[in-house]
């Protein structure tokens, strides 16, 4: 265990006595939730770390805080352009570092503000969020929740990418580095087709892949398994798992099943579908491909969530 987390275990991590925190998690991807109304709450990059341990804390993939968007910098200045963008999810990996967006994060953020009663969605209504990746519209089925990812682009466009692969990419268990493509859903992906499920079996992400170039802030590495046949009544399906930046392996990434469609789709050509699924080892989630505003093709990432407990730290 690093000299941090040890710090974060003593007094550090003493300072959120009687903290009351919620566990959620969408396909398996599970989160540490606050809810944080007054904005009154500074959880450290240590204390992140030590709440997210598996072991001395509550365990997580990552850390969510939901406050106000007009209680912290990144929020007023979205609410400037975005008024409807009322709460904001303040989302941390579970190393403590930051990130731009979390997908699943988005469903099980917009559950746990129901689950607290803090906001009113009625079945079938849509909500306005707050992320570090903009404004993401998110609409509500049941438990379910689709959310609009916005844009996705290619992180090192041009001729590299005309070639459909613009990375390396080595991880224990392939024999050779294999060509991948690096998509940003706000946060970086690097997303690699392995050609069998046995392959995918076979790649073992007990430490980061490395990947060559590596986008600037470093990268998620997907490794994917296109479905045979890749089509089935009009959807795509892909079998994945993933290695996260600033976390590790996690059951579920939704901005890494977004980036996995992109990047599949893309080696599929004109005639690949919108619709998608996505199996995660934590379950399936769906991606659709739309046309957003001002001519940009926007992703859909669509799936459950759900509020497993809610506690008090001691
Ligand atoms: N689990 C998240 C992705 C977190 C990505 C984070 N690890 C990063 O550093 O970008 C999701 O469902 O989209």
């Amino acid at each position: 265990m690093d000299a941090t987390l040890a710090e974060t275990t003593g007094p550090a991590f003493r300072t959120l006595g009687g903290l009351r925190f919620s566990k959620g998690h969408g396909t398996g991807n599970d989160f540490v939730l606050v809810a944080d109304p007054g904005g009154e709450h500074t959880i450290t990059a240590e204390q992140v770390a030590g709440l997210c341990d598996r072991h001395r804390g509550i365990g997580g993939d990552g850390l969510i805080r939901a406050v106000p968007s007009r209680l912290l910098p990144e929020g007023r200045d979205l609410l400037a352009t975005v008024p409807e963008a009322e709460w904001f999810m303040d989302y941390r990996n579970a190393d403590g570092s930051l990130s731009e967006m979390c997908g699943n994060g988005v469903r099980v953020f917009v559950h746990f503000l129901r689950a607290e009663g803090l906001i009113d969605l009625p079945d079938g209504g849509a909500l306005i969020i707050g992320t570090r990746g903009g404004a993401k519209t998110v609409v509500r089925t049941g438990d379910e929740y689709a959310v609009d990812m916005g844009p996705w682009e290619f992180i090192f466009p041009g001729e590299a990418t005309a070639k459909a692969m613009d990375s390396l990419v080595t991880a224990d268990g392939l024999e050779v580095p294999r060509p991948a493509l690096s998509v940003s859903m706000g946060n970086p992906h690097t997303v690699v087709a392995l050609a069998e499920l046995s392959e995918l079996a076979g790649t073992r992400l007990f430490t980061a892949p490395t990947v060559e170039p590596v986008p600037a802030n470093g990268t998620n590495v997907e490794f994917v398994v296109p479905a045979e046949p890749l089509v089935h009544d009009g959807v795509g399906s892909v079998t994945m798992r993933v290695h996260e930046r600033g976390v590790g392996e996690t059951q579920s990434c939704g901005t890494g099943a977004c980036a996995a469609a992109v990047a599949i789709r893309h080696w599929a050509g004109a005639e690949a579908p919108d619709s998608w699924r996505v199996h995660v080892p934590g379950g399936v989630v769906g991606v659709k491909f739309f046309a957003g505003p001002a001519g940009h093709e926007h992703v859909e990432l669509s799936g459950p969530a759900v509020i497993v407990a809610t506690g008090t730290l001691s």
